[in-house]
């Protein structure tokens, strides 16, 4: 069988357009979106996502803000940052990129963003909307998920969906989303712990593989025919980066969202639209 290809770079363009005429209406109206990114560290992934969240913005008339603190940035330096985006009326949402290095506490730090600027939907708060099914920012990837499969026209409703991944950024938050009414999926959530993860992937329309651990989806876990969304990310003994999807996956698949160029640019996406949006609530105060 050959895959369709689910073609986030292409869907993130598109979408990046449509974003860009919002924009341009709220600039008339004098309200201007402002995303603020703080990264702590020299992780060249971080480095890089964040780059290309701020040429992300500016494609699309969003200023942006960035502060950058060296690795040893400490518990006080991170928090002054952010009580300084917090107050900054330039800045109407911001992100801290994660990973933080390991010295610092990230829900503590996550807990401190202002929840009407968390960009990301990572705030306690806003997670909490989603869990008791309120209006809020979503975090990124899974909305990003979620709109790649509407897009292409890929059934939700009734659909069965095994999550691999139990992260904070994509496993549970989606899981979450994916069983609202009005998506209406059944999720299994499958983790490290999980005892026998092919039981679980091969009942599933739908293999979204998050786990962070390079090549984990192989093809005996794919049923015949699935929709499979490769989203984790890992460096391989070798040094290079690896997706969570072997290619024999690809052979079981009725459509992929490879990585490179599936779901992370989708990520990017959702974040300048969960910028946009709070633009418009603001003007519409
Ligand atoms: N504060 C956050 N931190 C992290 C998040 C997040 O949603 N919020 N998610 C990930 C990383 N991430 C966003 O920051 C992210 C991952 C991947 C991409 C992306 O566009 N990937 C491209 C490849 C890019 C490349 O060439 O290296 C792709 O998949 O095609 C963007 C953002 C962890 N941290």
């Amino acid at each position: 069988m050959t895959a369709r290809i689910l073609d986030g770079k292409a869907t993130a363009s598109a979408i990046k357009a449509e974003l860009a005429v919002r924009v341009a209406a709220l600039r008339e109206r004098g309200v201007v979106p402002g995303l603020g990114t703080v990264l702590v560290g020299d992780d060249p992934g971080s480095q890089s996502y964040v780059k290309m969240k701020h040429r992300d913005c500016a494609e699309v008339g969003i200023t942006s803000l960035r502060v950058d603190l060296p690795a040893e940035a400490s518990d006080a330096d991170v928090r002054s940052a952010l009580a300084e985006l917090n107050s900054d009326p330039a800045c109407t949402g911001y992100i801290v990129q994660l990973p933080l290095p390991r010295h610092l506490d990230e829900n503590a730090m996550l807990a401190l963003i202002d929840p009407d600027k968390d960009a990301d939907g990572l705030h306690p708060l806003n997670l909490g909307r989603l869990v008791l099914n309120e209006p809020g920012p979503l975090p990124c990837t899974p909305r990003g998920i979620v709109e790649l499969l509407r897009r292409y026209d890929v059934p939700l409703a009734g659909a069965e969906v095994c999550v691999v991944g139990r992260g904070v950024t994509v496993g549970r938050p989606l899981g979450l989303l994916l069983t609202r009414r009005s998506e209406n999926s059944t999720v299994t959530l499958c983790h490290t712990g999980t005892r026998d993860l092919a039981e679980h992937t091969r009942r599933a329309d739908i293999v979204v593989a998050a786990a962070g651990v390079g090549g984990l989806v192989t093809a005996d876990l794919i049923r015949e025919g699935a929709v499979v969304l490769d989203v984790g990310v890992s460096r391989g003994p070798d040094g290079k980066l690896a997706g969570d999807v072997a290619p024999s996956a690809w052979e079981k698949a009725s459509a992929i969202a490879p990585n490179p160029g599936g779901v992370g640019p989708m990520t990017r996406a959702m974040l300048l639209s969960n910028v946009v949006d709070r633009a418009e609530a603001l003007a519409r105060r």
